[in-house]
């Protein structure tokens, strides 16, 4: 449904050029919902705008439902990206309208009978929740509110393809879980492609079938999210899963804690991350048993993503340095992500 093609966005800046883009393909397939991650910078916004063409690729096709919008002429392309709907960060309402006439506003450029308006409208307050608003203005509506009525709005038009740049950045985590659960529900319900741009991997694990990871202008890493949760294979795919994990150590710890070895008696204190490959086996035991090394466990957490599971252990590891060494290469020879995050004693 979508196909990127060797998209490059080179920007003119005074005398100087700026790759946002380099050589970027992508293909989501009907019905998905692909998640891009990147970093401030990385060129995420640069890449859901070359979709629909608010910014003209310096190079490479956008192919949208068959159609590649780069070779279409201004009318044309005018009809086609009716089939895209997007929604932002700040949502983009209009103040002065109410949420009926944010919603109705792309169905009055169309010139929709006014009858049928008021049915689609209504239809689509009932889909977002928002029936009982239909006659507030934006200013007096919640945040997560004001991103219903913008997918309202990006819906009316009875889009094939919904585009979603950092749609929940502005929201709370509370009303960020239930935009991410009506943007599936839309998914599922209406066969809508999504393609979302994100810096959270929290939301690409929440909704997302594949993701593509963006760095510098390139897309470093694609696959399924079982895939890269699993098995990610740049640095960068490995941060944004961790960075999915929260935790506080405790407090007594905090305090003890040295970046080295204050003396010999010094224990270290470790992250080990697993994914799919290595979450299912015995490794810690296995470890501890072969190299005679005891393991005081702070904290674990297990999660899920695309079906995956994955997650991290912290212990205090108390034996002969060169046990805790060998257990350490034996953890990342098993695919295990080791951290040392300190040192107590
Ligand atoms: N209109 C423009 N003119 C010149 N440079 C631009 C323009 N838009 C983006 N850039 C540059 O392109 C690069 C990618 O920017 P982009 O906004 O796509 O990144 P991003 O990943 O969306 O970042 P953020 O998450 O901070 O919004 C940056 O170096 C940015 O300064």
């Amino acid at each position: 449904m979508i196909n990127l093609k060797n998209i490059t966005k080179v920007f003119d800046i005074s005398d100087k050029k700026l790759t946002a883009l380099d050589n970027v393909s992508l293909h989501i397939p009907q019905g998905q919902i692909c998640g891009v991650i990147g970093a401030s910078g990385a060129g995420k916004s640069t890449l859901i705008r070359c979709v629909n063409l608010l910014e003209q690729p310096t190079s490479g096709s956008v192919i949208i439902d068959g159609k590649d919008l780069t070779q279409l002429s201004d009318a044309q392309l005018m009809h086609e990206r009716r089939k895209i709907g997007m929604i932002f960060q700040h949502f983009n309402l209009l103040s002065s309208r109410t949420v009926f006439g944010n919603i109705a506003l792309p169905l009055e450029l169309e010139n929709t009978p006014k009858d049928e308006i008021q049915k689609r409208v209504t239809e689509l307050l009932k889909l977002v929740g928002l029936s009982e608003k239909s006659a507030v203005y934006p200013a007096n509506l919640s945040g997560g509110q004001k991103q219903r009525v913008a997918i309202a709005r990006a819906l009316a038009s009875d889009p094939k393809v919904l585009l979603c740049d950092e749609a929940t950045s502005a929201l709370d985590p509370a009303t960020t879980q239930s935009i991410l659960k009506l943007l599936k529900e839309i998914n599922r319900t209406l066969g809508i492609t999504i393609l979302l741009i994100t810096h959270e991997m929290e939301v690409v694990k929440r909704i997302c079938d594949t993701v593509a990871v963006i760095d510098h202008g390139q897309l470093v890493e694609q696959g399924s999210v079982s895939d890269i949760f699993s098995n990610p294979k740049t640095e960068l795919a490995q941060e944004f899963i961790s960075s999915t994990f929260h935790y506080n150590l405790p407090e007594e710890y905090l305090e003890k804690m040295s970046d080295t070895p204050r003396s010999a008696k010094s224990t270290p204190i470790i992250k080990f991350e697993f994914t799919g490959r290595s979450v299912d086996a015995p490794l810690l035991s296995q470890a501890s048993r072969r190299f005679d090394v005891s393991l005081n466990i702070l904290i674990s957490q297990i999660d899920y993503a695309g079906g995956i599971k994955f997650g991290f252990t912290i212990a205090e590891l108390e034996g002969d340095e060169d046990a805790i060494t060998q257990a350490k290469i034996y953890l990342m020879e098993n695919n295990v992500r080791v951290e040392v995050l300190g040192y107590v004693g």
